[in-house]
């Protein structure tokens, strides 16, 4: 079978009739699948996965993880075929401990982090700590893995085979800490169920992705799977308590059993936002924990960065970290590719930032938090993508409108959807705006409009660097074109 086989028994299954067999391999798409591996058949949401059952036999499938439909639709291939089947009532979840325990390794500490918005920034926060206190350690998730080992990743939350190989890539390399993004798509589909969890946090809960939950219900449901079901019980939460949602979050820990470090500006928060001031590069902040007050600074912009530096310092502490050590390293941390970045400054002193709000609570936000660090108006650019949740594309444009001085109408993303109809959408929630359907044009006229002590704010792509029209990814970096908007305004083009 060779070194790389693994019986059934080891990877915690147990065939129909209860024979035990040995795979090659797992794959979750049949295309995958090649002589003598594992394939999950799973109910997707256009299909089920049983359907390609007959095609990931032809390829040489020894096993087959499914559930009882699965079994049901490849019924007369499976009675016909030698190959192993395991029926499980989740399979989703069995496929990410049998992808687990198939890649053996996954760093000693592991925390997750989930919410609408902070989560990249979080998990980003928490792995720099961490370098900062002499730790080998990456972050995973939006931006891929990034930090002492680095791989792209397609996904925020990857599906269990491809997070477990790099979890144990990073492992063999050395990395003994991780910091991992649990996006709700990825906890309503186990993708993280097999990973040791020693701490978890939750930034947040307002509207995204309606598209994929059937309500906001279910939506903060995955979410709360992460305390409810993926953290263990004598796992610490770390949760932000000036959500609304935050509340219940608690009450779902505590029913697990598991310790609770609350954070928040709410005096009765175990780590105490109590004070903030503002200035052109970033915040003083006065923070109380443990019955002592720690004065630092952060050269980040926005002051929702202090809370999810709060959470990030939360989880690097519940992970084992002495409390003096890690808010005397905070001022070392610095922004997060694409959140609040400075991407150019003109010469008349105008600053402009890209952001990646991507959802009306951070439009609103990110405009908020740039106001104290702005001494003139305050300029948006905001756009929604095509194929998600259409709901939030008024409530974005409403949020920009409300929030900055003038707002300019953009596209973003398209994909499959007419970019046109898409900006109207947000137009009604911004009748005030102006309409520039290209994206470079929109960023040079907002650049175009900034007076002294004046500053930008292109939401929505962060760190991407592509415009995807239908499935065409053209090249494209908010971060670029500010720099040469501005160079070719302040005539610095050579
Ligand atoms: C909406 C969604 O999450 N879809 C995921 C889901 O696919 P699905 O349920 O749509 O699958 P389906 O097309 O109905 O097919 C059913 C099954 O048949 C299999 N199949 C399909 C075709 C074939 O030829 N052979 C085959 O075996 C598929 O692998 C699947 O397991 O299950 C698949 C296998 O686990 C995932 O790869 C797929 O993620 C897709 C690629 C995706 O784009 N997901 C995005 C929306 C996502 O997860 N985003 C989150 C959120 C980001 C954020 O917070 O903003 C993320 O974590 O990145
Ligand atoms: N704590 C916060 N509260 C409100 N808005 C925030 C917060 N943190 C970040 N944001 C906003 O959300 C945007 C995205 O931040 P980040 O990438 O960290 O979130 P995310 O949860 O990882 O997003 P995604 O769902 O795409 O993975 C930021 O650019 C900012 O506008
Ligand atoms: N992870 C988010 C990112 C959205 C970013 C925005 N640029 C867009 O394309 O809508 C999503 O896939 O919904
Ligand atoms: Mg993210």
């Amino acid at each position: 079978m060779g070194a790389d086989a693994k019986s059934l028994s080891e990877l915690g299954l147990t065939a129909r009739g209860g024979a035990d067999a040995f795979v090659t391999g797992l794959a979750v798409d049949s295309r995958d699948v090649k002589d003598g591996y594992l394939f999950a058949a799973l109910p997707g949401t256009r299909m089920h996965g049983g359907e390609f059952i007959q095609y990931a036999l032809r390829m040489g499938a020894a096993a087959v993880l499914t559930d009882t439909e699965g079994a049901e639709i490849a019924r007369d291939v499976l009675d016909g075929s030698t190959a192993a089947v395991i029926i499980a009532a989740d399979p989703r979840q069995t496929l990410a401990f049998t992808a687990a325990l198939w890649f053996g390794a996954q760093p000693d500490t592991v925390v997750a982090v989930t919410g609408t918005n902070g989560k990249t920034s979080v998990a980003s926060f928490v792995r720099r700590i961490w370098q900062l206190l002499g730790h080998q350690a990456v972050n995973l998730g939006t931006t891929g893995v990034e930090g002492d080992w680095e791989a792209p990743l397609a996904h925020t939350t990857p599906e269990p085979i491809t997070l477990h190989r790099a979890l144990a890539g990073a492992t063999e390399a050395g990395i003994t800490h991780a910091a991992m993004e649990a996006s709700s798509h990825g906890l309503a589909q186990r993708r993280l169920d097999g990973v040791n969890l020693r701490a978890a946090g939750f930034t947040n809960f307002t509207q995204d992705h309606l598209d994929y939950h059937e309500s906001f219900e279910a939506y903060f449901d995955a979410k709360a799977g992460l305390f409810a079901r993926v953290l263990p019980e004598d796992g610490i939460a770390v949760i932000n308590i000036d959500d609304a949602r935050g509340v219940d979050m608690v009450a779902i820990a505590r029913a697990r059993g598991q310790e609770v470090m609350t954070v928040g500006r709410d005096g009765g928060a175990d780590m105490t936002l109590l004070g903030q001031r503002f200035d052109g590069t970033g915040q003083d902040v006065r923070i109380r924990f443990g019955g002592e007050t720690f004065q630092t600074r952060l050269n980040l912009v926005g002051g929702f960065q202090a809370e999810n530096v709060m959470i990030a310092a939360g989880l690097v502490i519940a992970s084992g970290a002495e409390p003096d050590r890690v808010f005397a390293v905070l001022p070392e941390l610095e922004t997060v590719r694409g959140r609040m970045q400075l991407a150019a400054t003109r010469t008349n002193g105008a600053a402009v930032y890209v952001d990646y709000a991507h959802t009306p609570d951070a439009v609103a936000t990110a405009c908020q938090a740039l106001r104290p660090h702005v001494m003139g108006r305050l300029v948006a650019i905001v756009g929604a993508g095509g194929d998600r949740d259409a709901g939030k594309r008024p409530l974005m444009g409403a949020a920009a409108a409300e929030h900055a001085d003038q707002v300019i109408v953009t596209d973003d993303n398209p994909r499959s959807e007419d970019p046109a109809s898409i900006r109207a959408a947000v137009l009604d929630g911004a009748p005030e705006a102006t309409e520039v359907g290209d994206r470079a044009e929109a960023i040079l006229r907002g650049v175009d409009a900034l007076g002294p002590g004046d500053a930008l704010l292109i939401c929505g792509k962060g760190h991407e660097t592509g415009q995807i029209v239908g499935d065409t990814v053209y090249p494209f970096d908010d971060v670029e074109q500010a720099s040469v908007a501005v160079a070719a305004l302040d005539g610095k083009l050579a």
